[in-house]
């Protein structure tokens, strides 16, 4: 017999009314059927179609994994007030974040707040989780949300492939031209002034983060974004986005080598000069390093500002994810960072059927959740548990689905 464990979560008959609906009928028939007092009626009316023989028993199914009130995102929260929002989705590979960064996106957007999604995951997934063009490295507008919802995708290929080409320009000026555009051209000048050039040679280990941070720069001080309340990031896997949230530390301690070293050699410059009698006036360049070191300041200060910014790890249950989410969770206290919700994705609904593969896997799942409830650095944390649908979570209809599953 056909294993129908996971259909409580079924988005076919969201893909059978698909073919026939446009996408706000899907929406509204979505909406309505996700509204917690609507599940039993309208779960038995969508799923009983011809493809299923008898209707499921879908109000047991449905509730006994989203009742529990610490299961609940707080989302009336994380949408209230208009002051700028920063959430930062991150965790082990494949478990989801892109999905779950994307469907809060969303969600924030038909709420009314203008908002931006980025990923900062070299390795693109969200004009898959869209379903529509995304990329390019430019803010682009996402179709079928209430509010204005853009996404970006930055681009490292380009970015690489830039560096590259910048660095063979005649006298260096590419590279100047590049730097700028990540606003670190000051720190171009300085490093060809101290004659460091070949640091600029070839694209150093975290060009990606410096990117990412660039962009972060760009949000918090061009007027072009302001407009914008809530910026959503679907991060890299771990050890990337690690990297991320420390770059500005870094880069912050490798500014006050390079003022120290500069300062150095200019009295150094000026002792000679003035004995020669050659005192001449100059722009004080350590002041424009200044600048970018208090931006970088202000990026980090925001990656740990708790009123401004949250990571939201994501995970699945099983003892390696489990284990990789607390390893990250010690290292984002370590960088300051604020977390409260943990998100465990994937997990297989109680099945009626008697797949017993299913059984098997939810009891290893139930075992892993276990293990959070006991894992001193999870424990703690809100614990929001998002079911295993059987297929694959695509375009907005389907992330709005997701969406009003996880983001309640
Ligand atoms: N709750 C779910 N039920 C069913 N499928 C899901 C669920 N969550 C995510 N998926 C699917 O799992 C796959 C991976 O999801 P997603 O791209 O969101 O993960 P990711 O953590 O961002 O991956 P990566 O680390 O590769 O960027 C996608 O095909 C997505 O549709």
């Amino acid at each position: 017999m056909a294993c129908r464990c996971l259909t409580s979560f079924s988005l076919v008959s969201f893909h059978r009314f698909s073919a026939t609906n446009n996408s706000m009928g899907t929406v509204a028939l979505f909406s309505h059927i996700f509204k917690p007092q609507n599940y039993t009626r309208s779960f038995l009316t969508s799923v009983s179609s011809p493809l299923y023989r008898k209707p499921l028993k879908t109000s047991f199914q449905v509730r006994s994994v989203a009742t529990p009130a610490e299961t609940e995102a707080g989302f009336d929260e994380m949408v209230s007030g208009s002051q700028r929002k920063y959430y930062m989705l991150g965790g082990k590979g494949g478990v989801g974040k892109t999905s779950c960064a994307a469907s809060l996106a969303v969600k924030f957007a038909n709420q009314g707040h203008p908002t931006i999604v980025v990923s900062t995951d070299p390795a693109h997934s969200l004009s898959d989780s869209f379903a529509q063009d995304l990329t390019g490295g430019e803010l682009v507008p996402v179709e079928g949300v209430d509010s204005p919802l853009f996404a970006l995708e930055i681009n490292p290929e380009k970015a690489r492939e830039d560096f590259r080409t910048a660095g063979q320009k005649s006298g260096g000026s590419g590279m100047k031209d590049f730097m700028d555009s990540m606003g670190l051209g000051m720190l171009a000048d300085q490093l060809r002034e101290l004659k460091l050039g070949e640091l600029l040679d070839t694209p150093p280990p975290g060009l990606d983060e410096a990117l990412s941070i660039s962009k972060v720069m760009q949000f918090v001080e061009s007027q072009e974004y302001s407009r914008f309340t809530r910026i959503v990031f679907d991060t890299a896997p771990t050890g990337h986005t690690l990297r991320l949230l420390s770059l500005p530390d870094f880069l912050d301690a490798s500014l006050g080598k390079i003022m120290k070293l500069k300062k150095k050699l200019t009295s150094a410059t000026s002792a000679i000069k003035s004995v020669l009698g050659k005192q001449e006036a100059r722009q004080d360049a350590s002041d424009k390093l200044e600048q970018l070191r208090e931006r970088m300041a202000k990026v980090r200060d925001l990656f740990r500002n708790s009123d401004t910014t949250e990571f939201v790890i994501v995970t699945i249950p099983t003892v390696m994810a489990v284990s990789e989410s607390s390893r990250l969770h010690t290292s984002l206290k370590k960088e300051g960072v604020f977390v409260q919700r943990l998100i465990v994705n994937q997990v297989i609904p109680p099945s009626a059927s008697d797949c017993k593969f299913c059984g098997m896997k939810r009891k290893d799942q139930m075992r892993a959740i276990d293990m959070i409830k006991n894992n001193s650095e999870l424990s703690g944390l809100r614990l929001i548990q998002a079911p295993l649908v059987d297929m694959e979570i695509r375009g907005v209809p389907a992330l709005k689905f997701m969406g009003d599953m996880v983001w309640r």
